[in-house]
């Protein structure tokens, strides 16, 4: 369970995370939406006891989280938004580097990077260099980094920023199977389709604070099951929600210019509440 309990953090005048509230219970998946600057980084910073709050508390499993707390940092697995591989080492000496500095067993830390290298589908380049891997496989490689030490917790900062959509399909199977054994992650995302896709709730942050949490398809049903898209007299688009297709038919019989019917996605929610996009 993560608890966050009015957590604000500052950086001089500036409130980049603002009186934030959030619950993550054990075993579920939260994505964290969010446009740049909204405050997402500065949040996960916080959750790993990199960044001290002004304001606030960060509790998990019974525990408040802060720098000094290397007993609660055993229990959190943290795949960073920027690599944090060794790029003249393997695939699997990396996952022994980062077995080492937990202290795990030489032997037990040979099954484990095993296993790992098993589970993010990279045996047939263990024994490569980081550098000549792919994005999509160093992504992998982080992620299996973070799961070394079998944390309960997973944060992740945008994981699969800057890959193609096959490289990521395959990190979403890791993701579920993570989800699978029972993992509490938490991720922050700008893809609206991957929150959609792999998150039991999601959190929309707009200026530092949380304005929505709920399952991805209440916030979408909660707004209007259906959505119609039309331009103004200005050319501008406009769109409306309506519950039922019945009722979104019926608006549509009453304008004159083109339109699109179609299911309300999560980007709309976020529209809708922000007047801003998430990317
Ligand atoms: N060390 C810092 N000093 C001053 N301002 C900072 C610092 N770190 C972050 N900020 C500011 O805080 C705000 C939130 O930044 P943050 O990186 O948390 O946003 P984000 O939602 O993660 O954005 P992105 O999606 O671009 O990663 C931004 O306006 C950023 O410029």
């Amino acid at each position: 369970m993560i608890k966050i309990n009015h957590v604000t953090k500052k950086f001089g005048d500036f409130t980049a995370v603002n009186a934030l509230n959030l619950e993550v219970t054990t075993g579920e998946f939260c994505a964290l939406l969010g446009p740049n600057g909204a405050g997402k980084t500065t949040l996960i910073k916080m959750l790993i006891g990199l960044l001290k709050a002004n304001e606030g508390t960060i509790m998990m499993d019974h525990m408040i989280m802060n720098r000094n707390n290397s007993k609660l940092k055993k229990k959190i697995g943290i795949v960073p938004q920027h690599t944090n591989l060794d790029k003249d080492l393997t695939v699997k000496e990396n996952l022994l580097f980062s077995a080492k500095l937990f202290k795990i067993p030489k032997i037990e830390a040979e099954e484990k990077a095993d296993a790992l290298i098993d589970f993010i589908d990279l045996k047939s380049v263990e024994n490569r260099t980081t550098r000549r891997l792919s994005g999509g496989m160093k992504r992998k490689l982080m992620i299996a980094k973070a799961l070394i030490h079998d944390p309960d917790i997973i944060f992740m900062d945008e994981p699969t920023i800057g890959i193609d959509l096959n490289a990521r399909r395959k990190i979403w199977d890791v993701l579920r199977a993570m989800k699978k054994e029972g993992k509490t992650i938490l991720m922050t995302t700008h893809y609206i389709e991957e929150a959609e896709y792999l998150c039991d709730r999601a959190a929309l942050m707009n200026s530092g604070k949380v304005i929505y949490y709920d399952k991805p398809e209440n916030l979408r049903y909660n707004l209007g099951k259906y959505t119609v898209e039309y331009f103004n007299e200005e050319k501008k688009s406009m769109y409306r929600y309506f519950k039922t297709k019945e009722e979104a038919r019926l608006y549509v019989n009453s304008l004159n210019d083109e339109y699109t019917l179609r299911d309300t996605t999560l980007e709309d929610v976020f529209y809708n509440f922000t007047n801003r996009k998430v990317d």
